[in-house]
């Protein structure tokens, strides 16, 4: 299946099957390239014009219904992690990052100029989750240009107040992560979710794994690719954290990471992991920007 769904003289955009239950959007413009998961509603590439992807994805993805994409930008929502407060109060251990990203998006509008390609996808009901029956309509526009904006609003269609976590939880591609840092983190207290200890400050030498890492920080970022040249300057917005994640060698063990991958990004997620209000009929929104600085 391969349907063409908008197509003019800066590019085109494409639906396509990427697996039984997967269907995916694909465009190529004049400014690049990109792929975005209606399952999930999950960015899974893009890449300017002659550069680098910008978004990592792994070779040995799951894509089936039920289970999470492993690369691009997954939404973790509307909890962050494992665990959830239920509509009583009470936190329960769930399964990670919630139900955003294993559930079937819709195609809400699609435009394209002569400098971006605009996709917005849209999730609508309610018990998806028994953890989290509210009822709500969540938006996300994607603008793909020479820089990249993501914006998810999430509105709340219950009577009742509701309370979220979580994260764009975006997998950037670097030359080696090893050779990559990320300078404005190291002024920034984290909680290590590795060791349990809370409000450290130290040095982020580079970024491979282990490192599981909540910074208190919502400062604009820049990730320093030292061997592809690269900087990658990622700003959020109605959000109060930034997780780093890396799985290094323990990446060999997952069976949806391919071989060496733990070397080939970096997952900065600008995040919210204290639960945030959305009260009824109302929305919040949460989003990044990201530009790219190329030193060559
Ligand atoms: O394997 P996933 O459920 O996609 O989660 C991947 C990672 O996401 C976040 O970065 C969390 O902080 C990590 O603890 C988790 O391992």
């Amino acid at each position: 299946m391969l349907e063409i769904l908008l197509e003019n003289e800066f590019g085109r955009i494409e639906l396509y099957q990427l697996a039984t239950g997967v269907q995916a959007l694909r465009f190529v413009h004049q400014k690049g390239q990109g792929s975005v998961s209606l399952y999930g509603g999950q960015v899974l590439s893009w890449q300017p014009n002659g550069q680098q992807p910008v978004f990592w994805l792994s070779d040995t993805s799951h894509y089936s219904v039920g289970k999470a994409i492993r690369g691009g930008v997954p939404l973790c929502w509307p909890w962050f992690g494992g665990e959830v407060k239920l509509p009583n109060g009470e936190l329960s251990k769930v399964s990670n990052h919630g139900f955003a990203r294993q559930s079937q998006w819709k195609i809400a509008d699609l435009s394209m100029s002569d400098t971006t390609v605009e996709i917005t996808l849209s999730l609508f009901g309610q018990a998806f989750s028994s953890y989290w029956p509210a009822a709500c309509e969540l938006s996300q526009t994607l603008v793909f240009g020479e820089s990249f904006q993501q914006t998810l609003t999430m509105k709340n269609l219950s009577d009742q107040t509701v309370e979220y976590t979580g994260a764009l939880h975006s997998y950037f591609c670097v030359g080696n992560s090893q050779e990559t840092e990320i300078p404005a983190l190291n002024d920034a207290l984290y909680d290590d979710k590795l060791s349990g200890y809370n409000k450290q400050k130290s040095t982020l030498e580079n970024c491979m794994g282990p490192i599981d890492r909540i910074y208190q920080s919502s400062d604009k970022m820049v990730i320093v690719d030292h061997k592809w040249q690269r900087e990658i300057e990622v700003q959020s917005h109605g959000c109060q954290q930034w997780v780093l994640w890396n799985p290094g060698k323990g990446g060999q063990n997952m069976v949806d990471l391919h071989a060496e991958g733990e070397n080939e990004f970096v997952c900065l997620e600008a995040a919210n992991t204290d639960w945030q209000e959305i009260a009824s009929q109302s929305s919040v929104s949460i989003s990044q920007t990201i530009k790219l600085h190329v030193k060559r």
